[in-house]
């Protein structure tokens, strides 16, 4: 099974979660800001054309209007043109509120009459009207409005042209030729800075035969100044262009037409000398577009604006993607930000909980790992500030500190126990190596003590001796005297032995009456004389009354033991035992 660390549990899936939310929230966050620029852009050019879109068609409105205004009025009352100078009068009066309406005019079908209000295209200080039949036939002059009879004094400065058959201008043919309102081209004022454009309309009488036509036209220079004080963003554009791309107004300061030695000649978008504008010209279709120059891109929106009496003009305008980039950059960095806090934020609680967690419950396994019961004892009281944790803590220490006393308790008792059963174990050992009626070693106690005693000469270089002795005739002893006696007997022989050698001697039981003496580190002679010794004293105190006693011995000496085992050295005693109880007992064989 794989281990995970807690700190790592807790740590690895706060850092995860961080990084998923902090990428979440910029993603998320770039492309709503994405989506938001877009917007800002678009909202920006949706406004601007809104504001060309209502300027344009409110200045237009008073073509429209007053072309209707008198084609309905005339069509109604041609008696009026039976006396034009009225018309004159009507056309200054109507053309006073709209300053930029520069001509009102009409001219007759059956005999080419013509009159109108003229006015210069920049304001209202040679508005005046003409007529072309007031002096003679065909003579077009110009004159003061009367408010009385309308045609006034001439005015001497203003030139006079011969000849002037209305029915074969521009304005005239197209009204014709259409047989409805119809747009002129867009076209220079003779003499002016100003482009300028016409509406013509036919009136029929109600036999539908053409009684005259009625035009007007307004001087576009004031849309032209109208975009160029349209305050942009910087390297935004507005124009207003003909669909085929010829410019009619621009918020650049540029030229709009030139004039080359009288050859007049309409700017268009296509060759434009802005490289923008000739890009723009590309892309002439209503709708959003992308266009980019010279690494800069900007986001360009068409418009067409529909005009009475099917003309259409385009409102183009283009901002640059810089623009609302730069404006939303600082919400970018702020939001950068406030991504950065969130991770640290959400990094730093996952952190502290680890600490908080995490560390105390390391603190502990460590502690319980560490074999020692110390170790817990030494946690610190306050390890943690989780109640659950230092609950925890606590109640291990308690446990630990339980545990302590208990093992304490119980070693006190092993110790105990065990020097009880040491005791009593030597007891044991004694008791089993001990014979009970005479109080010597037995023949178990013999077995393990006669090889310690070997491999102890062998070690020490000492003398090794064996002595095996059997009481004569101890049948008849007990056949005689009884048991009882003969254990008696039995008891005082041992008395004897051990009275008659030293205390590290070994004396032992070694069979029924057979006694066996293991002896290190004594001569040849002491052995000899202490056994000759023994059977003094039983010669010289008699251990029964009713008979004597008597040892046999067999006797083998080592002064150093060359490769003999036990075994061998018993089997040889025994031999000599046997020699003595056969050669006439209560002798020592060696
Ligand atoms: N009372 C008493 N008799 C014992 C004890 N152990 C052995 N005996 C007796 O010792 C006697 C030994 O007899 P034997 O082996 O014939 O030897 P013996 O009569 O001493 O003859 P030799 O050894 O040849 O001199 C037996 O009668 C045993 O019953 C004991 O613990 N107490």
């Amino acid at each position: 099974m794989k281990l995970v660390s807690l700190r790592g549990l807790i740590v690895i899936p706060f850092v995860l979660l961080a990084a998923l939310a902090g990428t979440t929230i910029y993603l998320f966050s770039n492309v709503t800001l994405s989506n938001v620029s877009d917007n800002v852009g678009l909202h920006y050019i949706r406004e601007v054309e809104n504001r060309v879109n209502d300027r344009v068609t409110a200045f237009m409105a008073p073509l429209s209007i007053l072309a209707e205004l008198n084609r309905d009025a005339i069509t109604h009352h041609p008696e009026w043109l039976d006396n034009l100078d009225l018309l004159a009068g009507r056309f200054y009066e109507q053309a006073i509120p709209y300053p930029y309406v520069t001509f009102i005019s009409l001219a007759t079908a059956a005999d080419g009459r013509y009159v109108n209000s003229t006015r210069a295209p920049f304001g209202t200080t040679s508005h005046h009207v003409a007529t072309n039949y007031t002096s003679r036939p065909g003579q077009l002059e110009a004159f003061e409005y009367d408010p009385i009879h309308y045609v006034g004094r001439r005015i001497e400065s203003e030139p006079v042209y011969e000849n002037y058959d209305p029915r074969t201008r521009p304005f005239y043919l197209d009204a014709v030729r259409k047989g409805d309102t119809a747009w002129s081209r867009i076209t220079p004022y003779y003499g002016y800075q100003s482009l300028g454009v016409g509406l013509s309309v036919p009136i029929y009488d109600t036999d539908r035969q053409l009684l005259a036509v009625m035009a007007t036209s307004v001087a576009l220079v004031a849309l032209d100044s109208y975009l160029q004080s349209i305050e942009l963003v910087d390297g935004a554009f507005v124009f207003l262009a003909e669909p085929n791309g010829d410019l009619i107004a621009a918020s650049s300061n540029d030229p709009l037409y030139t004039n080359v030695d009288g050859v007049v000649q309409r700017v268009s978008l296509v060759s434009h000398q802005n490289p923008i504008l000739r890009e723009a010209a590309q892309q002439l279709e209503p709708g959003i577009h992308r266009i980019e120059v010279a690494g800069e891109r900007y986001l360009y929106n068409i418009r067409p604006i529909e005009l009475p009496y099917g003309q259409t003009w385009l409102i183009g305008v283009m901002i640059p993607d810089a623009y609302y980039q730069n404006m939303l950059s600082d919400f970018s960095e702020g939001l950068l930000v406030m991504v950065a806090m969130i991770f640290i934020s959400i990094a730093l609680v996952g952190s502290l909980i680890a600490r908080f967690i995490g560390v105390p419950i390391m603190r502990l396994n460590n502690a319980v790992n560490a074999d020692s019961l110390r170790q817990i004892g030494a946690l610190p009281n306050s390890l943690s500030h989780v109640r659950e944790i230092h609950s925890l803590g606590q109640g291990l220490k308690g446990m630990a500190s339980e545990l302590s006393d208990i093992l304490q308790n119980l070693e006190q008792k092993v110790a105990q126990r065990t020097s009880q059963l040491k005791d009593e174990n030597e007891v044991l050992l004694e008791q089993s190596t001990t014979d009970e009626l005479t109080g010597l070693y037995n023949r178990r106690g013999f077995n393990v003590l006669s090889e310690q005693a070997l491999q102890r000469a062998e070690h020490d270089h000492e003398s090794f001796a064996l002595v095996l002795c059997d009481i004569d005739h101890f049948k008849h002893v007990n056949d005689s005297l009884g048991h009882s006696v003969g254990d008696k007997a039995l008891h005082a022989v041992a008395k004897v032995l051990k009275g008659h050698f030293r205390s590290q001697d070994m004396i032992a039981r070694y069979g029924g009456e057979e006694f066996m003496l293991v002896l290190v580190g004594i001569s040849q002679q002491e052995l000899m004389e202490r056994l000759q010794n023994v059977r003094q004293t039983l010669s010289n105190k008699p251990i029964l009354q009713e008979m004597p006693i008597t040892l046999s011995f067999g006797m083998t000496y080592l002064a150093s033991i060359q490769d003999m085992s036990l075994a061998d050295l018993i089997h040889d005693v025994d031999s000599k035992l046997y020699q003595a109880k056969n050669t006439g007992r209560d002798k020592i064989i060696f």
